[in-house]
């Protein structure tokens, strides 16, 4: 029998898991979303066909794993409200909330309890996410096995070994859609500014970006060569990629993702004192 999951939260994260569960065909009737009001859990129900509840610890008295989907700074009241309901019964605890580390995760929910943290993207909302995952002591393989199931049903699922890797986590792939949200821009402008019009640089930019990933993953080749395979000796791409190169470019991302890095440890140091 499929593993009973409670979502605690109903918003975007949690609703993007659940649509990527049920269509690879976990059982909707094992699935159960929570959310203060039930004005907003009506179209949640109707359009997933899962049960739902204004009743955290309710929700939660049946599950046997619960997904903390609440935003971070909410997450203390949450958690300590759910405490006798999940010291009763042990499940398994993923977090998808940015920055809070599972230690303290797990001291607001009573303590001794498995808890994955998950550090997810934006892409996960069409499917096509990339999540870094780390599980403390107390996860056995098969929770492991049932938190990978959970999260590669809106995109990739990455394990780290040590929770400080989350932070770096952050910078390749939680930040990053935003860096190429910001080359969309950049493209967008600069095609603008040598003629074309705005929507047909956008969707040309953006289309690249689509195939270039999709080469990327399905070749056996390094991303070096295949940037190689696009050079002429003389050509075009060879002068835009000097230019990018002079500039600077591998520092600047270097300098940005340290930033980030820097800033998820900081984040989960204040969020952790809380
Ligand atoms: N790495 C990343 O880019 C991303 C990380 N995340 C993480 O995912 C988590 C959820 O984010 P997201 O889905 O975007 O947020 P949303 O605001 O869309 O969803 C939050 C949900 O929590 C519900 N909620 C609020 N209070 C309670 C409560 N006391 N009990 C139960 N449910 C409650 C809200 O209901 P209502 O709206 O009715 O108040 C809403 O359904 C966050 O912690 C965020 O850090 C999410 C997206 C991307
Ligand atoms: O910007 C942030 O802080 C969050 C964490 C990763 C993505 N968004």
């Amino acid at each position: 029998m499929a593993s009973q999951v409670t979502f605690i939260g109903a918003g975007n994260m949690a609703s993007a898991i659940i649509g990527g569960m049920i269509d690879s065909g976990y059982p909707r009737d094992a699935i159960t979303a929570t959310a203060p009001h039930e004005e907003a859990l009506t179209p949640v129900r109707e359009r997933l066909g899962i049960q739902t509840s204004t009743d955290n610890a309710r929700a939660v008295a049946s599950a046997d794993v619960v997904v903390l989907a609440v935003k971070p700074q909410i997450m203390r009241e949450v958690c300590e409200k759910l405490r006798d309901a999940v010291q009763a019964r042990k499940p398994l605890i993923i977090s998808v909330a940015a920055g809070l580390p599972a230690e303290t995760l797990d001291a607001w929910l009573g303590g001794e309890l498995a808890v994955v943290r998950c550090m997810p993207n934006t892409p996960s909302l069409v499917g096509a996410g990339a999540a870094g995952l780390y599980a403390n002591a107390r996860v056995s393989d098969d929770q492991r096995g049932l938190a990978t199931e959970l999260l590669e049903a809106v995109g990739l699922v990455e394990w780290v070994e040590e929770e400080a890797l989350l932070e770096a986590v952050t910078a390749v792939s939680g930040s990053a859609p935003a860096y190429f949200f910001l080359m969309f821009e950049a493209m967008e402008e600069a095609g603008t500014k040598l003629g074309l019009p705005a929507d047909t640089a956008r969707r040309l930019a953006m289309q690249t970006a689509f195939g270039a990933a999709r080469m990327a993953m399905d070749s056996d080749k390094a991303p070096g060569e295949l940037k190689r395979n696009v050079m002429s000796p003389g050509g075009t791409t060879e002068r835009a990629i000097e230019h990018l190169e002079d500039a600077g470019l591998r520092r600047i991302m270097a300098e940005a993702m340290t930033a980030c890095a820097e800033r998820a440890r900081e984040m989960a140091e204040e969020l952790g004192k809380r």
